[in-house]
């Protein structure tokens, strides 16, 4: 039985743990300093306190201390921490590298070095891997759809495993496949690794068109609606941009995640908070106090700054992208900028260019056509 240690009791890491039983691995799962009143939670045999969904049977919990313990003999490390997290945990991994076939990888996030550059999370690992003079193995980034809770509760989930070694991504795909659970294999890890962090930006937007809903009476689905169609070109530009493909952005892990965060993500329910007219602050820390990661909220700015960083001449044609961070930073009214940035801009200069005239010099109203008929014999005539 192949042995998988899950790093991290998060949401997630515990939502992995049923799949995984499932297919017969054998499973560790390590909480983190932060995970203790998760773990007490566990021994006292009641579910995890966020997702109210029980632990699978048969997971061997470890604590913090017990880390060595904890990943011992395993062939894969799956690491589930907050984005915030994942430069300490890989610092504390490197020396546990090299005695794993692979790392899975389940955060959603974009990582600031100290010298304040955005990097994609494997990229961020390797960076961190190799300053401590390890070596990664083959990391798969996961992404897609998936609310932990649903998956916990062994409901039917969709999922992407992204691989730059495609033959690892159909292997673990396999290897984790239930009648449930079902993981497509890819080696666009830049798609995934951009739309995964993304969608959770745009997710704050969908939820404040909700909250607007809700603090006026207005129904707002037409605006959620131009949300949802900006947001997905906007993700879509930027996962190209950034060398991941455009299927892949309207597939499970662009469009499917951005559906299923918008409508019961944690960063959906921040976003409906802006909407109530709460402060990005004390939304956030409502959040919190409720035991709930909202990754939208550090991984906004940092969104911002890899594109001016990476793609700089997009930013013209990410305005939803500029309106969330300008919301998330407390700086203005969300309702105002976010209709400004969803509702669409066109006709666009070049557009205007485009098309004036040639509409207009075609068309003549029923009943009156014949002197423009008589007009367009003329003007042939004349052209000869
Ligand atoms: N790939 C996928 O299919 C999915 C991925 N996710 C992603 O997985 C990641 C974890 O999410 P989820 O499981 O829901 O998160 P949780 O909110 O359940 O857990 C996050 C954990 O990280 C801890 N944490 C916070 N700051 C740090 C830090 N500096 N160092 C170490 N740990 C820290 C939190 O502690 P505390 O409680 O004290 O804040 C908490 O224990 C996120 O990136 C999320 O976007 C989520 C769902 C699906
Ligand atoms: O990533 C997720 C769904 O795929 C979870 O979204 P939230 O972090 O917004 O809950």
């Amino acid at each position: 039985m192949a042995k998988i240690a899950v790093i991290g009791a998060s949401a997630m890491g515990s939502a992995l743990c049923r799949p995984l039983i499932d297919t017969g691995w054998d499973v560790s799962l390590w909480g983190t300093e932060f995970d203790d009143a998760v773990l007490d939670t566990y021994a006292a045999g009641k579910p995890h306190p966020a997702t109210k969904a029980p632990l699978a049977p048969h997971v061997k919990t470890f604590r913090s201390r017990q880390l060595e313990a904890a990943i011992r003999g395993s062939e894969v490390l799956a690491i589930c921490v907050a984005s915030v997290g994942l430069p300490a945990i890989t610092k504390r991994l490197a020396p546990y590298f090299d005695r794993v076939r692979a790392v899975w990888l389940t955060t959603k996030g974009f990582v600031e070095t100290s010298e304040g550059q955005i990097l994609l999370l494997a990229e961020a690992m390797s960076k961190i891997a190799a300053a401590e003079g390890a070596t990664l193995p083959p990391v798969l980034s996961i992404g897609g759809p998936v609310i932990a809770r649903q998956c916990a509760l062994s409901e039917p989930t969709a999922t992407v495993f992204a691989c730059d070694d495609l033959g690892a991504a159909v292997h673990y795909a396999r290897a984790v496949r239930t009648d449930y659970y079902r993981a497509f294999p890819t080696d666009d890890v830049a798609g995934i690794e951009v739309l995964a962090p993304l969608k959770n930006v745009y997710a704050i937007a969908l939820g404040v068109t909700e909250g607007v809903q809700e603090a006026t009476g207005a129904p707002q689905s037409n605006l959620r609606a131009a949300v949802f169609a900006q947001a997905l070109r906007e993700m879509s530009l930027v996962c190209e941009a950034m060398g991941g493909r455009k299927e892949t952005a309207i597939g499970l892990a662009g469009v499917g995640d951005l559906e299923v965060t918008g409508v019961s993500g944690r960063n959906k329910f921040f976003g409906m908070r802006l909407g109530r007219g709460e402060h990005p602050r004390d939304a956030e820390a409502q959040m919190r106090a409720a035991g709930h990661t909202v990754e939208g909220v550090p991984t906004t700015p940092l969104a911002l700054k890899l594109v001016e960083q990476r793609v700089p001449d997009l930013l013209e044609q990410l305005p939803l992208l500029q309106a969330v961070a300008a919301a998330v930073a407390g700086e203005v009214d969300i309702r105002t900028v976010l209709v400004n940035a969803a509702l669409p801009a066109y006709p666009a200069e070049e557009q205007i260019k485009a098309y004036a005239g040639t509409w207009s010099r075609e068309w003549k109203p029923t009943g009156s056509h014949l002197p423009w008929r008589i007009s367009r014999i003329f003007r042939r005539f004349h052209r000869k």
